[in-house]
């Protein structure tokens, strides 16, 4: 584990109590969840809650993010859009360990109208207790990283 145990958890109004259950789980295991909401359930944009996540990994206060929507479609891509994030949406723990294993995912994104909240945990452990393995994989995380600001 990294010494860093922020992670930063937020969502759109579809995502309110799996997260919050996300948030207590991971709690249980040591990790500090920064959870920045929102914690009302009016409808709201999942841009904005994918950014805010996105900028405390980015910025390096928090080690990871988790982030939901509807689908984790919408705000897996507004997190993507921060420099240094690498997001991806995971229905299964294979992915989920591949995109920290091959891809050094920092955030992971979660459909909470796709998968119960069973699945949901099962597969937040697996990404978080899984390490990059660098080599090959990191010339390649290194080659998405050169494309940020291309344009
Ligand atoms: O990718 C977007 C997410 O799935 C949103 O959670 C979804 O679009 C929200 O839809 P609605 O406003 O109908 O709840």
């Amino acid at each position: 584990m990294t010494t860093n145990t922020r992670v930063a958890l937020s969502s759109d109004h579809a995502g309110i109590e799996m997260r919050q259950a996300i948030a207590k789980h991971i709690a249980a295991q040591g990790w500090v969840p920064v959870d920045i909401g929102p914690t009302t359930p009016e409808s709201t944009h999942y841009p904005k809650h994918g950014e805010a996540a996105a900028r405390l990994v980015a910025s390096g206060d928090c080690r990871f993010g988790i982030i939901l929507c509807g689908t984790g479609q919408g705000i897996m891509m507004a997190a993507n859009k921060v420099k240094g994030i690498r997001c991806g949406v995971c229905s299964e723990t294979f992915s989920a360990k591949m995109i920290r294993q091959h891809n050094d995912a920092n955030m992971l994104s979660l459909g909470v109208r796709v998968i119960g909240e069973g699945l949901a945990l099962e597969i937040v452990d697996a990404f978080l207790s899984t390490q990059f393995e660098g080599g090959r994989h990191a010339t390649r995380v290194d080659m998405i990283t050169a494309l940020e600001g291309q344009g």
